[in-house]
Order: structure tokens, then C-alpha cells, then sequence
């Protein structure tokens, strides 16, 4: 293989992995530290109590010397970023990294302001395990440029950010994915697809920060290993919200449906459900 040339992955290994992934996390009673935003802290705490995970908004900076050692993985979502939430977000990472725990960031509407996207810029210092935001937000962090028509949602396909995530990839050391359609996860030279989910789920507030906290968990179980981790976690969010989407009438019931699926899923219908592609048009080498 040449340097710098994408790995063929094997798509039959990723059902047995993300099973794996998930039955540890049930198993595990992890407890998962997030500082994120006040839409989705209802979402968040929910999404990782459905799975076995144990979800703590503490975000103060007084607390963070006492609790940050004792949690298995940091989640930071800067969706209502201000001034005096930044040095606790700030000081829970630099702890993490120093105790080698493994931290996520979500750098909602990277693009939206200079004050955001510098602080995720200095987030990105701290080397998150896992970068995962929509196609803009990757986009805007990856060119550390304002995209000020950007809000929360993004007006970019996951595809047209292959390219960027990758090259943010490389800069920060981690693992990068942008969620859409299809979900594209990268590190080094690996990529992957995940072609599960529905497009209801971006009528839901928050299940872009509710699958971060989802890698987050996964990783807490596997964090040498994150680029795993990362991708069964999306398969599983996506599994979940097909299964709810067949019982939903709309959005509110399929956040609903969404948590009971999570909760409930089995080996079968992941095994049966899960769509993976290690070969993306124009991006398989
Ligand atoms: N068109 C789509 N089809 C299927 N699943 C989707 C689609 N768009 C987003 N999703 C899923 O919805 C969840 C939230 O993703 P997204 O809407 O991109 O994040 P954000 O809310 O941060 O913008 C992810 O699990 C993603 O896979
Ligand atoms: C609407 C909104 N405004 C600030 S944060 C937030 C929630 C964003 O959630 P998501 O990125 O998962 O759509
Ligand atoms: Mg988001």
C-alpha cells in the first residue's frame, strides 16, 4: 500500500463490532461527564441513560478538579457557548488529556461567529479523541474560516466534506466525523460510511449532540480504538432511529421512538440492519 492510501476496510467485521461496542457499553455503567449545550441536555442525558451509560451536566470550573478524574470519557458541546462556560470546557479537556481519559467535542455552528470558531480552535489544541459536527461545521473548523450563514444545521452534504475532514483529521491527531446521509468517519488514512438513519432526524433538536454523546460513550469502552467505536456508535443511532421512525407519526414521536429503540435494540436487528461502506464515490483511494 502506498503511503497516504485509504484502507480497504472489511464491511462484514462492522456488524459483530458495533455489537460488541454497544453490549460493553450496557454492561459497563459508565459514567460520561458533559458540558453542552441547554437545547440538548434533556436529549443528551436520555440518549445515554437508554444505552446503560451514566450522563453528569457539571459543568462548573470549581467542580472540575473533584469530578473530571473520576469520569470514563468528557463530552463538550459548545451549542450555547458564552464567555464563562468556555474555561471550564477548557480546563475539564486539558484535565482529560492529562489523565488520559478520552474527550469528544461537538463544535455546534463552528462557523456561526469569530468568538465560536476561536474557541474551538483552542479546543482543538487539547486534541479531542473524536471530532464529530454536521458538513458545515467541519468545513468552517477544518478552514478555521467564518461561514456566518451557517447556523446550527448545515447547508453542506456529508460528502462535500470528505476532503475537509480528512485534512482535519490529519491536523488534529483524532478521529473526525460529519454526519448526514451518510455518516463519514476518518482518521489517518481510514474512511468509512454509515448509511444508517433517516432524514426526520434532523427535524429533532439535538440529535446531532445526542450521537456525539453516543461516540462518547462507546469510546469511554474502547478508547484506543475510537475510529471503531465512532462508527458503531452512528450505526447504532441511525439502527434506532429507523426502528423508531416505523412506529413515529412525526417528529416528537420519533424522539420518543428513538430512546425505546436505543434502548431495546438486539444483535439481530443490528446484525440485519447495519449499512456500512468503505468506499465512497471518488473517495475509495
Ligand atoms: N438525510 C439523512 N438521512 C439519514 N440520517 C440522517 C440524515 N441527516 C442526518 N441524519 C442523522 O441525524 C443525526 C444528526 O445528524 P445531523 O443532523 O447531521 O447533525 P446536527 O444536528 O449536528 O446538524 C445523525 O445520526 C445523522 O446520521
Ligand atoms: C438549536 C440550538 N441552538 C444552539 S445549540 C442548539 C441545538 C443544536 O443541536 P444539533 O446540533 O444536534 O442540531
Ligand atoms: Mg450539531
Amino acid at each position: 500500500m502506498m503511503d497516504g492510501e485509504t484502507i480497504k476496510e472489511p464491511p462484514q467485521e462492522w456488524g459483530p463490532t458495533a455489537w460488541s461496542h454497544l453490549s460493553a457499553v450496557r454492561d459497563r455503567s459508565l459514567l460520561i461527564q458533559c458540558i453542552t449545550n441547554f437545547v440538548s441536555m434533556d436529549l443528551v442525558a436520555n440518549t445515554l441513560l437508554s444505552v446503560g451509560a451514566s450522563p453528569a451536566m457539571l459543568h462548573s470550573t470549581e467542580e472540575i478538579p473533584d469530578f473530571t478524574p473520576h469520569v470514563h470519557a468528557l463530552y463538550v458541546n459548545v451549542g450555547t457557548l458564552s464567555s464563562d462556560w468556555l474555561p471550564a470546557m477548557m480546563a475539564a479537556a486539558r484535565l482529560a488529556t492529562k489523565l488520559g481519559k478520552p474527550w469528544v467535542l461537538d463544535p455546534v455552528a463552528a462557523g456561526a461567529s469569530r468568538f465560536r470558531l476561536n474557541a474551538c480552535l483552542e479546543l482543538l489544541q487539547l486534541k479531542p479523541t473524536v471530532i464529530r459536527g454536521n458538513a458545515s461545521e467541519i468545513l468552517a473548523l477544518s478552514q478555521a474560516s467564518l461561514a456566518p450563514t451557517t447556523g446550527v444545521d448545515s447547508s453542506h452534504e456529508s460528502m462535500d466534506a470528505v476532503e475537509a475532514a480528512k485534512c482535519l483529521a490529519q491536523a488534529s491527531g483524532g478521529v473526525v466525523a460529519v454526519s448526514g446521509a451518510v455518516d463519514i468517519i476518518t482518521q489517518g488514512n481510514r474512511l468509512v460510511g454509515v448509511h444508517n438513519g433517516v432524514p426526520m432526524l434532523q427535524k429533532i433538536t439535538a440529535t446531532g449532540c445526542a450521537v456525539t454523546a453516543l461516540i462518547a460513550a462507546f469510546v469511554a469502552v474502547d478508547p484506543l480504538h475510537a475510529f471503531e467505536a465512532t462508527v458503531s456508535a452512528f450505526s447504532v443511532f441511525g439502527i434506532a432511529g429507523e426502528m423508531g421512525m416505523e412506529q413515529a407519526k412525526g417528529p416528537a414521536s420519533l424522539r420518543m421512538h428513538l430512546i425505546d429503540s436505543l434502548y431495546g435494540l438486539d444483535q439481530v436487528a443490528l446484525l440485519s440492519r447495519i449499512n456500512i461502506t468503505t468506499a465512497l464515490p471518488g473517495h475509495d483511494t
